[in-house]
This record gives C-alpha cells, sequence and structure tokens, in this order.
C-alpha cells in the first residue's frame, strides 16, 4: 500500500475535495457485474486471435489491457460487449447475488462516433434506447452530461465541440444507461497529453462513484497503472502477465513503487 501523503493526485496536482468527499462505493453496493471467460478462443479465418483464454474479473473491478499492437485487445472487448461472436469457448456475467445475469454492457472507442445532426443532449438520450419516456430520457441525459461535466453544452452541436467535451459526451451517452460493464477502446488515444490527464480523472471518478465493472484498453502503461485494480498484458493471444496494483488512490504519478509495476509490465510485453 502507497504511504504517500494524499495532497497531489497522480497527475501532479491537487486532489480535489470532492474525490475526497465522495469515496468509492463499497463493492457489495455497486451495480457492476462480475465476468468469467473460459476456453475463449477467436479465429478469423486461419488465424487465430485469442487462444483458449481463461479470465474471472471480480464485480467493480477496473480492469486495464496492454499490450502490442495487434495482440488481440479489441478483439477481446468486441466479443465482451457481444460485437463478435466466439469462434469457441464461453463468456458468462454474474449479478451481485452469484446468480447468472445478462448485462447491460457499453463501450467507448477511441472516435466518439456521436451522431452530427443532433444536439450533444440529444445523441446521449441515445444510449438509452427506446424503452425510457421523452422526459425521463431528458433527466437521465442532463444528469449524465453533468457528470462529465458537459451540462452546459447540452444544446451544441457535436462539431462545435472540443475533441475531449466529444469523448465526454460519447461518455455520457454511454453511462446514461447506468451499465453493470463499461468496455473502454483506447478511448483517450486521440486526446492531446492535457486533455488526457483530466479525463483519466473523469474517468476514475466515475468509476469510483457508480461501481461499474470496468475493462480498459490502453497503448499506455502508466495510465494503465494510474487507474487500474489490476492490468493484464496480452501477447498473441494469451494471458503473459497478471498484476494487481494495490495502491491506495488517487495515486501518486511517478512514484517508485509504480514505477517498478510499470517496469515489469513493459518486459512482459516486450520481454
Ligand atoms: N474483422 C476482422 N477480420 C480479420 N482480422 C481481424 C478482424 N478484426 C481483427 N483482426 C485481426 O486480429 C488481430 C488482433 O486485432 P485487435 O484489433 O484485437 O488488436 P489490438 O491488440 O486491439 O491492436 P491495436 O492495439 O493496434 O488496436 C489483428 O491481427 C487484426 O488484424
Amino acid at each position: 500500500m502507497s504511504t504517500i501523503a494524499r495532497t497531489k493526485n497522480v497527475w501532479g496536482r491537487d486532489i480535489e475535495p470532492e474525490y475526497e468527499a465522495r469515496p468509492p462505493r463499497p463493492r457489495e453496493q455497486s451495480r457492476g457485474v462480475g465476468i468469467r471467460i473460459r476456453g475463449l478462443e477467436k479465429r478469423f479465418g486461419d488465424v487465430t486471435v485469442l487462444h483458449d483464454l481463461d479470465l474471472d474479473v471480480p464485480a467493480g473491478q477496473f480492469l486495464a489491457i496492454v499490450g502490442k499492437s495487434g495482440c488481440g485487445k479489441s478483439t477481446l472487448l468486441r466479443l465482451l460487449v457481444g460485437l463478435d461472436a466466439p469462434t469457441s469457448g464461453s463468456i458468462s456475467f454474474v449479478g451481485q447475488e452469484g446468480a447468472p445475469t445478462e448485462p447491460n454492457s457499453r463501450i467507448v472507442f477511441q472516435e466518439p462516433r456521436l451522431l452530427p445532426w443532433a444536439s450533444v443532449i440529444d445523441n446521449v438520450v441515445v444510449g438509452l434506447g427506446e424503452n425510457v419516456g421523452r422526459r425521463e430520457a431528458r433527466d437521465r441525459a442532463e444528469a449524465a452530461l453533468n457528470e462529465v461535466q458537459l451540462a452546459e453544452k447540452a444544446g451544441e452541436w457535436p462539431s462545435r465541440l472540443s475533441g475531449g467535451q466529444r469523448q465526454r459526451a460519447a461518455l455520457a451517452r454511454a453511462l446514461v444507461s447506468e451499465p453493470g460493464f463499461l468496455a473502454l477502446d483506447e478511448p483517450l488515444g486521440a486526446l492531446d497529453a492535457l486533455t488526457r490527464i483530466t479525463m483519466q480523472a473523469l474517468i476514475e471518478r466515475v468509476w469510483r462513484e457508480q461501481g461499474f465493472t470496468a475493462l480498459f484498453v490502453t497503448h499506455d502503461v502508466s495510465e494503465a497503472v494510474a487507474l487500474a485494480d489490476r492490468v493484464i498484458v496480452l501477447d498473441e493471444g494469451r494471458i503473459a502477465l497478471d498484476i494487481t496494483v494495490e495502491h491506495d488512490r488517487p495515486r501518486q504519478r511517478g512514484a517508485a513503487d509504480l514505477a517498478e509495476i510499470e517496469g515489469r509490465l513493459l518486459k512482459g510485453i516486450f520481454k
């Protein structure tokens, strides 16, 4: 456990009072679902991208996945949210009481994929699907925009937002339906360094408050160690390393014990 005085966050900024004021939900109250993967294989033609993968993700865990380009990270996320089907093996989800469940899953991509002809709030409403009344949908979309600190842009067109604001809108669209499982596929990859730092803090705060299970794909090992409870390295479709990060949050960038974990992960990736 880290013993660093908690006056600065991992990015070297003063800790926001709200971070301390709102502790994470206890795991048993979170809405996250557990994930159980057994013998998962994915082939595209003759190419096997995921090999006989076994993985258990406890409810509410923040799991980061790192690995070389093409090792199968996005393929795994796509299978988990049902955008693609496994060649063989199984994926199952477990609810709070330990019973099998059909999760409400959402995915956020590197590109926000907003509808250009709809306002920001209408883009968020889309995340609720058809079954919610118009009034309730707008109330929930406003709350989601508030959560990502974008409420003042609710009536804007997506084309008038910055890259970071667009990604906030995409995050609000994913969060509005209160998913039990959120897949994040390199969501900060297209952002400049400063916006990335702000967005990392935002994602961590929202996860702490809402308690969904998060699978976060990134190329940035420091980002993975700063945010995740656990980091796995995928190597040619197999889990090469599985490391738990037990340090207190918010984490201190550059701390020696975090740097040591980063070093182990980099060795695992480039062995
Ligand atoms: N629909 C598809 N058809 C054929 N091959 C595919 C398809 N989708 C992915 N692949 C191949 O599967 C492999 C893994 O791709 P994937 O996108 O999962 O990698 P990744 O680890 O996310 O890479 P990156 O970090 O570059 O995004 C790659 O070799 C890719 O070309």
